[in-house]
Formats: structure tokens, C-alpha cells, sequence
């Protein structure tokens, strides 16, 4: 007898427990297609405009400048970091900085070497060649590029089979920049073709409010330092949620408020998304109350977690877990996934003795919020 498995596809919903759909999420560092339209126009567009990231800034000016000053193509260069950083904004710098014209593709829309070959043939002197999500492309394409990067050549492979040749077809020199969210799949040759590496972190609150404000002057916003700073606190360190919280605000500020962007407007709008104070929202938050109330602080294994929650262990693991291991609001053991002190304190619970001697020889816990720990 044959399963019937269909409405895994068909039927199944989206979201599952309680409607919470990961794809959908306030505080998802991703974009889809509408918000990359909304995002473009809030690009910098040049360095000086850019704020923070400022070692990468500085090396990458002093890359382009010097490359100016001589007249030829900068090295190629690679940009890695998380998403919602500023790898697409600083390619698109490195091109409006150089005076040249940018030519877009990225890994999934490269999969056979010819794809490649026909876009490096038609690419002009100086030009520049944005490879986004390079770690995508294929293997053979990969190749391809090594050698179109090093040499500026290819070969135009000719029919097919023994009688096939290669035609070698000289490239005038242009720059390519690579962008990728994982600089670790990227196979060593291919890596080394990048004359400059920068790697892109997670933004201090003081330049988040500084992209704030920018953001803010661009979309017509009257928004004071408290509103801002506010927003900066929540934004998981990253601009395009930032952005997003911004626009969030905005539209609450103009419904409910005077359309100022506020403090009171901040936390009221965030409150309603359900964003709190260090940019957890309601799933991280019941990952956190689930170890916490539940397992006494852990640790305890994922997909016991993820029962607990209601929730797929993939989307506990990928969706939740990166930031508040980041944050330090939980530990990841041999033995399974534990809550740090930072956890308890919180959700306003006193963490459970053995959990704390565990997790936390540090600081005790002051304060006492109602927990299930108190009495
Ligand atoms: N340093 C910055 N200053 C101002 N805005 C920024 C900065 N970095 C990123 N942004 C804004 O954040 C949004 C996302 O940036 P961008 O598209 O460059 O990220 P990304 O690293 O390419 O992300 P992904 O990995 O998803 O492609 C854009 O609207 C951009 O304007
Ligand atoms: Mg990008």
C-alpha cells in the first residue's frame, strides 16, 4: 500500500501551531522582491555616504582610490557577511566610486559555463561584474571564472564531444565583486582570485542610528533621537530590519500618533509586532520560555525544544537559534540547548539554581518579574 503523502505539499499550511510563519517574520534579515524596491532607494550610494563598517570602508577606499589613481581595474572583491548588512549597497559603491557601469547576475542564475561565458563576453573595459550569492554558481562556471579572473580570458568551447575545440577569447580587464553569505562554501582557487577580502559584521546601535536617521531624512520622516535610538536597540545589529522597523513606526506613527516618529511611537508600533527591547520576537521569545519554564534552563535536545514550541526543529535551529546564541541569550551543549542567565533575566525570571550554577558563575540575578521562580 502506497502512502498517500500529497497534503504534506498541497494541504499542509505555511505556518503551523498558531500561525507563525517563519518567511514572514518582522525581524527576518532576508527580503523579498517589494522590499528590494523599497530598499534601493534608501541605498548610500557612495562611501562617505555609508556609515559604519568602518574598517571595511577604509580598506576598500584606499583599494579603490589607489586603483583610480592608476588608471586600471581595482583587485576583484569579495564581500561576506550576514544578510542585511550592505553587501549589494558596497558592490554597487565600488562601481559609482570607480565611475564605471555595473553589470548584475548571481550564482542561481549561472549554472552552465556558457551563461557565464556570454555575460564576460560582452562586459566592457573597466566594467564591473556583481556576482551575488557567488557560492551558488556551478562547478564548471566556477572555473571559468577563476581563469576569466586571473587571465582575462575564456574558452568558447566549439561543438561537442572528441571534435569539440577551444576557441581562447581575450577580456578587456574589469573588476569583478562577489557578495556572499557564506564566505566558508567558497572552494580556496575561487577564493583566492579575490585581491580583497571584506567581511561585513553586525552594526554597533550608535551606527544603526546614524542609518536611522539617514533613512528617515530620505523617507520625508520627522523623527526625534529617543524614536531612533529606540528603533536602533531592536534591529539585530542589521540595516535592512532596521529600515523595516523604521517604516513599521512610521505607519503607526501616522494612524495613531502625529506621524512623528517618537519614542512612545517606537515602542507602541513594536510592541504591536510583536518586537521587544532586544529585537526578539514571539518565536524567539518562546524558544526562551520554553527553556526557561519548561526545562528548568535546559539543556535539552532541539527537537524537544522544538515540540515544546510547536515548531519544526529546522525552523527553531535556523530561524531562532542563530541570534540568540549571538546575543548570548542561550548556549548550545553537547548535551543539548541551555539558557544563559541573560535569558532569565529577560523574561523576568530567576533562573532555576542548578540552571544558574550551570550557565552562570558570574552574576546573580537581581531582579524578580512575576517568574515561576519566585514566590
Ligand atoms: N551601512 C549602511 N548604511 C545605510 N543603509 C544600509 C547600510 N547597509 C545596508 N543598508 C541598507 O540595508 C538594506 C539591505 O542592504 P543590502 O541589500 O546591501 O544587504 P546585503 O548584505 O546585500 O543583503 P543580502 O545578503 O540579503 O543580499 C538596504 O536598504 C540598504 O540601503
Ligand atoms: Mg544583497
Amino acid at each position: 500500500m502506497s502512502v498517500d503523502r500529497s497534503w504534506d505539499v498541497d494541504e499542509a499550511p505555511d505556518t503551523w501551531h498558531d500561525g507563525y510563519d517563519a518567511t514572514a517574520r518582522i525581524v527576518d534579515a532576508g527580503s523579498d522582491t517589494d522590499e528590494r524596491q523599497v530598499e534601493a532607494a534608501l541605498r548610500p550610494k557612495r562611501l562617505d555616504d555609508f556609515p559604519g563598517q568602518p574598517r571595511v570602508r577604509e580598506q576598500l577606499g584606499l583599494v579603490l582610490k589607489a586603483a583610480r589613481r592608476r588608471g586600471t581595474p581595482p583587485d576583484h572583491v569579495l564581500l561576506s557577511g550576514p544578510p542585511g548588512l550592505g553587501k549589494t549597497t558596497l558592490a554597487m559603491i565600488v562601481a559609482s566610486e570607480l565611475e564605471q557601469p555595473i553589470r548584475i547576475t548571481s550564482g542561481p542564475a549561472i549554472q552552465h559555463a556558457g551563461d557565464l561565458a556570454s555575460v564576460l563576453s560582452s562586459l566592457a573595459e573597466g566594467e564591473v561584474l556583481f556576482l551575488d550569492e557567488i557560492h551558488r554558481m556551478s562547478r564548471s562556471a566556477e572555473e571559468m571564472l577563476y581563469l576569466a579572473m586571473e587571465d582575462f580570458r575564456v574558452d568558447v568551447i566549439i561543438g561537442k564531444g572528441p571534435g569539440a575545440t577551444a576557441i581562447p577569447l581575450e577580456l578587456p580587464p574589469f573588476t569583478v565583486v562577489g557578495a556572499t553569505t557564506r564566505a566558508g562554501l567558497l572552494p580556496a582557487p575561487l577564493r583566492d582570485r579575490f585581491g580583497f577580502t571584506g567581511h561585513l559584521d553586525y552594526y554597533t546601535a550608535a551606527d544603526l542610528v546614524t542609518i536611522l536617521h539617514r533613512s528617515a531624512r530620505l523617507l520625508g520622516l520627522d523623527a526625534d533621537d529617543d524614536g531612533i535610538r529606540e528603533i536602533s536597540l531592536r534591529s539585530r545589529g542589521t540595516p535592512r530590519i532596521a529600515n523595516r522597523l523604521l517604516r513599521r513606526v512610521r505607519d503607526w506613527a501616522q494612524v495613531h500618533g502625529d506621524g512623528r516618529v517618537t519614542h512612545a511611537a517606537a515602542r507602541q508600533a513594536l510592541e504591536l509586532f510583536d518586537v521587544d527591547e532586544r529585537g526578539l520576537d514571539r518565536l524567539d521569545r518562546a524558544v526562551l520560555e520554553a527553556l526557561c519554564r519548561r526545562f528548568n534552563g535546559g539543556p535539552v535536545g532541539l527537537s524537544t525544544l522544538a515540540v515544546a514550541v510547536g515548531e519544526e526543529p529546522d525552523t527553531v535551529e535556523t530561524v531562532a537559534e542563530p541570534y540568540l546564541v549571538r546575543e548570548g541569550f542561550m548556549v548550545r551543549t553537547p548535551r543539548g540547548r541551555a539558557a544563559s542567565t541573560l535569558a532569565w533575566e529577560h523574561l523576568g525570571l530567576t533562573p532555576a539554581v542548578d540552571a544558574q550554577s550551570m550557565w552562570s558563575a558570574t552574576l546573580p540575578i537581581e531582579e524578580s518579574g512575576g517568574g515561576r521562580f519566585d514566590s
